[in-house]
């Protein structure tokens, strides 16, 4: 039997060529992003699904009876409720290294646009005000030879903190679960405290996955712990963040910026009072947008996909699914 798979999201021709090599495929074509309960419409018969981010819990599995893998475009599988894919023994997959360089550079980038305020300036220019903010200069923070703290040295983390190190002489701080001898090594990096890393670095930058340990790790505990001239950059899921607190840091004025890829809810409620502050900058969770690096992401997920609903061998089935066995039909 030729497996059925259903394709959520839109990919390019040649993904979708692959995928029909090997499966009998039906995808989404609505110009909005399918719906929940669109989804749940068109799976009840699927092998395999291509998606990026839809929730994967009990209630989607029963609507999906004969379902036997899930491939996420993205390296980020918080969507899995591993618990219910487990008890049916759905496979889940991810995109991990084909996007590091392409997140860390936006880790980069929003650092840099934080620190030097470049949406704020670019702004001042379009609107015919060069070089003027009232009395105030246009002053921004140095990002070389500072401090940047690397909440999670993961694979995104390593990047990061190569160009922290090697591009801008930053002295890099980690915190992660384990300690990384060979990131020491190559880097230079300082394992530390959660603690010492915020009271430290100049620049603190949230790298970990969301996960029920990782929820709100980043509290108002924690933002008062870091110095007042400091910039946090969130680049993770914005679940990481308690919101509010972050919101309150930075009226109070006990950060100095805030640089944001994430939020707790996306899109970001168009009242939320982070986007009113000029001292943050906000990105509509675009790390890994690049025109190579999606197209990369998809094709992974393409072959993670095909290979788990035809029995080959996976790649990128998420740690805490690995061993499990489609069951034959
Ligand atoms: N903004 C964006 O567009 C993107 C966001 N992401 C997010 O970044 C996350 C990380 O991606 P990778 O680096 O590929 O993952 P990874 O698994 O290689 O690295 C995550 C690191 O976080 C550490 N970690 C986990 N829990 C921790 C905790 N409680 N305290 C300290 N460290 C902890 C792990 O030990 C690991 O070293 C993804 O899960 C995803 O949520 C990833 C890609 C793009
Ligand atoms: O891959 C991920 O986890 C993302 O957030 C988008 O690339």
């Amino acid at each position: 039997m030729i497996p059925k798979v259903y394709i959520a999201r839109p990919v390019p021709a040649e993904v979708e060529a692959y995928i029909s090599q090997y499966c009998q495929c039906e995808k989404w074509n609505g110009p909005e992003p399918i719906t929940r309960s669109q989804l749940l419409k068109q799976i009840s018969d699927a092998d395999g699904l291509l998606i990026t981010g839809e929730k994967i819990d009990d209630e989607f599995l029963d609507h999906a009876p004969n379902l036997k893998a899930v491939s996420n475009i993205s390296v980020g599988y918080n969507n899995y409720d591993l618990e219910a894919m487990k008890k049916r023994n759905v496979i889940g997959t991810n995109t991990p290294d084909v996007l590091d360089e392409t997140v860390a550079d936006l880790a980069l980038a929003l650092m840099l646009s934080t620190a030097r305020r470049l949406p704020e300036l670019d702004k001042l220019v379009k609107d015919g005000k060069w070089g003027s903010k009232g009395d105030e200069p246009l002053f921004g923070v140095d990002v070389h030879g500072k401090t940047l703290g690397i909440i999670g040295m993961g694979r995104i983390g390593e990047s990061i903190a190569r160009r922290g190190k090697f591009g801008f002489n930053m002295e890099i701080l980690y915190h992660n679960r384990r300690r990384k001898p060979e990131v020491e090594e190559t880097v230079g990096a300082t394992y530390t405290t959660l603690e010492h890393l915020l009271r430290e670095s100049d620049f603190v930058l949230l790298m970990v996955p969301y996960t029920p340990e990782t929820k709100k790790l980043m509290g108002r505990e924690q933002f008062a712990l870091m110095k007042k001239s400091a910039i946090f950059i969130n680049t993770s899921r914005g679940q990481t963040v308690d919101e509010k607190a972050l919101i309150e840091a930075l009226q109070n004025k006990e950060i100095l910026a805030a640089g944001l890829d994430v939020f707790d809810q996306e899109p970001v409620a168009p009242d939320n009072p982070l986007l009113t502050m000029p001292n943050v900058v906000t990105l509509p969770h675009i790390g890994s947008a690049t025109h190579q690096t999606r197209y990369d992401m998809a094709m992974l997920a393409a072959k993670n996909l095909v290979a788990a609903v035809t029995g080959s061998e996976i790649v990128n089935v998420v740690p805490e699914l690995k061993g499990l066995r489609p069951l034959k039909e």
